[in-house]
């Protein structure tokens, strides 16, 4: 049914929000063995910007978004690749020599994986090549051991990534290797600034075998199945949990990742002043960066609206804003932020977020009053 086509290998890249992967993809993509690569990035999000922030190949750059791709757009990512098989089979797009997948930072691996294992459709044509799992130095040990997604990243991966190590000290540095080498055995430890992290060969794993993992990931892999049986079927099945409880008993929807958390954006019209930015950002990372699992914004910043900055926050640790040469599409300057939250209200950011760009409410503070905040921390500065 493929004809003379070659069976193309599907590498999936993962890690938990903000761990660096789409900083690492961008790298990886300027290697010239990766031409003529299908880049599927899912974002977990209503305004999708990841796509904006790939910055090579973006001609073959595909967006999932509205969803996660181990919840709601998982048939989307099914439908995806069986839309690429039949390009490629009418000679629509040249052949294929990979394609990536990216995922949401919160996706849970073991339904993706078991999207491309378990289709027999999709498997005449595709082959899971593997795992790459980025893990962030500064706040990887937390994460996983607060976040059993981020665990179950680690534990699938054929090649961890550790990102951020420059940002870490040693010692955290040699803490979370030995959280991954338990955690997962066999797969390489690679640093993310070497050199090798930035080459095609990164993606090049070899076959996936669920079956040489830590036993956990072939029962992760084998719960999803027998979940989806439940679901069809509408059987009474009685797994066997240990020490996770990885949400089988949710639905498959983005709730699936516990019910506080919480993923919105904000869009804004006009270009944002400095000050107002700066204090926003302060007050957010500083009362309340616990609850900000993920901020990523494209900004219109009042003093050079033409050249938007970006900003990136994982929690407390916000990294240098990164000012564009120019639009990533020059008809659509609006600043759009987009905020994962856990415990924190969607209305609460937008009141801030209002009360420093200047928008009246009723019975809202005013943004001097809010500058006056004692928790500030300096630094944002644009
Ligand atoms: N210093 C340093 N910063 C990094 C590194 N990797 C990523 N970052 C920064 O971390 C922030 C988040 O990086 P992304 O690549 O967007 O992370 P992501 O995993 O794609 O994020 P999500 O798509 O939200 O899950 C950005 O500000 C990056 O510049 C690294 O190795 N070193």
């Amino acid at each position: 049914m493929n004809g003379a086509l070659p069976v193309v290998p599907v590498s999936i890249l993962t890690g938990f929000l903000g761990a660096g992967k789409t900083t690492l993809l961008n790298r990886v993509l300027k290697d010239p063995a990766l031409a003529d690569t299908a880049v599927i990035i899912n974002e977990f999000g209503d305004v999708s910007i990841d796509h904006l922030l790939v910055e090579a190949s973006s001609d073959g750059v595909i967006e999932l978004s509205d969803g996660c791709l181990c919840c709601t757009v998982r048939g989307a990512l099914v439908d995806t690749l069986a839309d690429l098989m039949d390009r490629m089979q009418t000679g629509r797009v040249k052949p294929l020599r990979r394609v990536i997948i990216e995922t949401t930072g919160l996706a849970d691996p073991a339904p993706v994986l078991q999207s491309v294992l378990g289709n027999p459709v999709l498997a005449q044509n595709f082959r899971l090549d593997g795992v790459v799992t980025v893990v962030d130095a500064v706040n990887g040990e937390q994460t996983i051991a607060g976040h059993v997604e981020a665990l179950k990243q680690v534990a699938v991966a054929d090649r961890l990534v550790i990102s951020k190590a420059s940002l870490a000290k040693d010692e955290e540095v040699d803490a979370l290797t030995a959280v991954l080498r338990d955690l997962n055995p066999r797969a390489p430890i690679i640093d993310g600034d070497a050199e090798e992290a930035g080459r095609a060969g990164l993606f090049a794993c070899g076959l996936y075998d669920a079956s040489t993992k830590v036993a956990n990931v072939g029962r992760w892999l084998q719960d999803e199945t027998d979940h989806r049986h439940d679901h069809d079927h509408h059987h009474a099945h009685h797994h066997d949990h240990d020490h996770e409880d990885h949400g089988h008993h949710h639905r498959h929807d983005v709730n699936r990742h516990g019910s506080d958390i919480r993923s919105f954006s904000i869009v804004h019209d006009r270009p944002i002043a400095p000050r107002a930015l700066e204090m926003f950002i302060d007050l957010l990372r500083s009362a309340h960066g616990e609850k900000l699992l993920r901020m990523k914004a494209i900004v219109s910043v009042a003093d050079n609206p033409e050249r938007p900055v970006v900003l990136h926050g994982v929690q407390t640790v916000f990294h240098a804003p990164e000012r564009l040469a120019a639009w990533p599409d020059p008809a659509d300057r609006r600043t759009r932020m987009v905020l994962i939250t856990r415990g924190l209200e969607e209305a609460f950011v937008r009141d801030l977020f209002d009360a420093f760009t200047g928008k009246p409410g009723v019975d809202r503070a005013d943004a001097e009053a809010l500058a006056d905040n004692p928790l500030a921390v300096p630094g944002m500065k644009f």
